[in-house]
């Protein structure tokens, strides 16, 4: 499905109700799946939670989990220590591309038996279950958080726990933090100190229910319509102020545009009022690569130059998103440099007329460009992507007033 995006006011006003935390309920369902007493609420929507909720109740030998990366790296870690269970891990063509070996690596060393399919190093993966003895591991930590949060869930169903020695500088570190005190609310013991995660064994949960707080990342894109906006009062729940979520420093980042935030009860209200905006927006987002797309077209939008750092991990996300953002924007006109691990975009001052931008499978290709609506009509291509985190994004989108058009 093609779409074609306008808006006929630059004036925003609503109230959306977001669905719950990718990240969180992913999390919860591989705890569930070991402490079944553990019940769960606002689950994330998503494809990617429904692909491993699906996985975790499938009996059959082949699970595929598509595009989501977190469900792959979690069932890994889940899967090798599932006595008795042999299962073919595998996702879709991208998924074949996203590298596994550090989190392969780190499993063997326990004792797990985990053959590669095809290519050394990636999906698919043969994991035939065993019980794991072993109690300590290194990995290095650099390159994605995903392959240590997956060691943690499994540490407490582990005979001895486990104690994780990270190696290198911890790449997008809230989600271990948001692992750790996951754990720590559904009342397992864990810590992080001086890189050394220590998880202790628990064979038992009190019945416990938690709560899954709404997605900051798939807030980003009303931040950034709020900030291309002229005015906006948008109210989004459910968010609490205290939240487990890295994403949720949008809050700060999205001031500098002139995009207040409150929080009150259950929900946040965004509301710009004035044209305030950075000459310049320079920022590190090594502990919040997600919302890295929707802070570099908020920029593009709104003509300012902004220099973002810390990006390594987006060459490993659903495409390389650092050559995805560069050639997109460039089709508006823009000016944009990449390296490895950072992208500076030039101020540009008159954007394209109805550009038709790729998604290249990249949901957030698809919902960090839709602010632009407010400024040029523009189409998205293959615009159902959006389901893999925000099935609703569109309808949600139309709800606020903008022109959502199939072509
Ligand atoms: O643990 C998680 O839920 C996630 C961790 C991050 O990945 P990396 O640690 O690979 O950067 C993030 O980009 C992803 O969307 C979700
Ligand atoms: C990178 C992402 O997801 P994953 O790594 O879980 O596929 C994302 O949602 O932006």
């Amino acid at each position: 499905m093609n779409i074609k995006l306008s808006s006929r006011s630059n004036n925003l006003s609503g109230n959306l109700k977001i669905t719950g935390s990718k990240s969180e309920s992913n999390r919860l369902l591989i705890l569930q799946a070991l402490y079944p007493e553990l019940k769960i609420e606002n689950l994330s929507d998503s494809d990617d939670t429904r692909y491993l909720k699906a996985a975790l109740e499938s009996e059959e030998e082949t699970i595929d989990i598509h595009h989501a990366g977190t469900a792959m790296r979690f069932l890994t870690a889940y899967f090798s220590c599932q006595v008795g269970r042999e299962v073919v891990l595998t996702g879709s063509k991208r998924m074949q591309e996203r590298p596994i070996k550090l989190l392969v690596d780190a499993l063997r060393s326990l004792g797990a038996e985990i053959a590669y399919v095809k290519e050394e190093g990636y999906p698919p993966l043969r994991i035939k279950g065993k019980e794991i003895r072993e109690s300590e591991v290194h990995v290095q930590a650099n390159i994605s958080s995903q392959y240590i949060s997956a060691l943690m869930l499994i540490a407490p169903g582990l005979a001895s726990g486990l104690e994780i020695h990270l190696k290198g500088q911890i790449t997008s570190a809230p989600y271990l933090l948001m692992t750790l005190e996951i754990m720590h609310n559904a009342g397992l013991a864990g810590t992080l100190e001086d890189n050394v995660v220590s998880i202790e064994p628990v064979s038992k949960l009190a019945p416990t229910t938690l709560q899954v707080e709404s997605d900051w990342s798939s807030a980003s894109y009303f931040y950034s319509l709020a900030a291309v906006s002229e005015t906006a009062e948008l109210k989004l729940s459910n968010y609490r102020r205290s939240s487990l979520q890295g994403d949720s420093c949008l809050a700060e980042i999205y001031r500098k545009f002139g995009v207040e935030t409150i929080f009150e009860d259950n929900s946040i209200s965004l509301k710009k009022t004035s044209g305030k905006k950075p000459r310049k927006l320079i920022e590190d987002l090594r502990n919040s690569p997600d919302i890295a797309q929707t802070i570099a077209v908020t920029c593009l939008a709104l003509g300012v130059e902004c220099e973002l750092n810390g990006l390594h991990t987006l060459k490993i996300k659903e495409t390389d998103r650092l050559v995805a953002l560069k050639t997109e924007m460039e089709k508006f006109g823009a000016d944009v440099e990449i390296s490895n691990d950072s992208l500076r975009l030039y101020s540009c001052k008159r954007l394209n007329q109805d550009v038709s931008v790729a998604t290249y499978n990249d949901h957030r290709m698809a919902m960090a460009f839709a602010p632009l609506a407010l400024k040029v009509s523009l189409g998205i291509e293959d615009a159902g992507v959006v389901s893999k985190s925000y099935p609703s994004f569109w309808e949600d989108l139309k709800q606020l007033g903008l022109s959502v058009e199939e072509i």
